[in-house]
């Protein structure tokens, strides 16, 4: 047994999941590594079913059966993480452009210096972006800006999606109640697990972006996050993200 899953979304990730996966099993702490794939057309499931052969003990398998979005994948996953009794559960990218070496500073910050969750970050001090598009930068930024306006969160990067939570978070969150599929869903728990007055410790990080496939991102993403991020905040006036309370 590990004490930390580290939960990878997938969507067309063939060429680029056998690399990671290899990189997650070489680190020195034990992760194990639990695979979120919506029916991926170039064959992901495939490839992790027969890596499985080979980590048989570490390698976690979840399909579904069509893309029904990063944020459900995630909740999905989260909750077979928590059935599997793992005190630590993360979030990260198949594609390299969160850093699989980075786990360890991200796991160190809760296990060791107490965080509830570590949040791989861009924009605090010694955070950077490498080889973005400007487009894509101003984007990411002001998407962060916006968000840190209309949440007064203290979180200098709100869409990161490189993280590292405590059981008791997802314990405490009702995650039927998160309502968003795309990225704003990284908004969303983070904005749910600061009401709920958990301790968000941010830890700098280079995101590279992509070499390998495509990235996911559409207008409805965008537009989810601007409309929603509005109507998230007018609700959470009224109800609580708590397990237990209604919404
Ligand atoms: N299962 C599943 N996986 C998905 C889906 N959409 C995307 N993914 C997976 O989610 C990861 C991120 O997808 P990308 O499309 O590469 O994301 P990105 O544009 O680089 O966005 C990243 O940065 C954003 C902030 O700028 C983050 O908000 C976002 O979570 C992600 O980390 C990849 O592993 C991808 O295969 C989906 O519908 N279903």
């Amino acid at each position: 047994m590990s004490d930390s899953l580290v939960i990878i979304p997938t969507y067309n990730e063939k060429e680029n999941i056998e690399r990671m996966l290899n990189t997650v099993f070489a680190l020195t702490h034990p992760f194990h590594v639990l695979i979120v794939d919506d029916g991926s057309p170039d064959g992901t499931a495939q490839l992790v079913k027969n890596l499985q052969e080979i980590y048989t003990d570490r390698l976690h398998l979840l399909e579904r059966a069509g893309k029904l979005g990063l944020g459900t994948a995630y909740i999905a996953g989260f909750k077979w993480g928590l059935e599997h009794g793992y005190p630590y559960i993360f979030e990260m990218d198949a594609d390299f452009s969160h850093n699989p070496q980075d786990l360890p500073r991200l796991y160190e910050a809760c296990a060791i210096a107490g965080a509830d969750l570590s949040v791989g970050s861009r924009y605090t001090r010694g955070g950077k972006v490498s080889n973005w598009s400007w487009d894509r930068i101003v984007l990411s930024y002001g998407a962060s800006l916006y968000v840190r306006l209309m949440t007064f969160m203290p979180v200098k990067d709100p869409t990161a999606g490189f993280i590292c939570y405590r059981r008791k978070v997802l314990e405490s969150i009702d995650l039927d109640k998160i309502r968003f599929v795309g990225y704003a869903f990284q908004i969303e728990m983070k904005y749910a697990s600061h009401l709920l007055g958990f301790k968000i410790a941010e830890v700098p990080i280079t995101f590279v972006d992509r070499v390998a496939g495509v990235s996911k991102m559409s207008a409805n993403i965008i537009q989810e996050a601007i409309v929603g991020v509005f109507q998230m905040c007018w609700r959470s006036f009224f109800n609580s993200y708590r397990r237990g309370n209604p919404m």
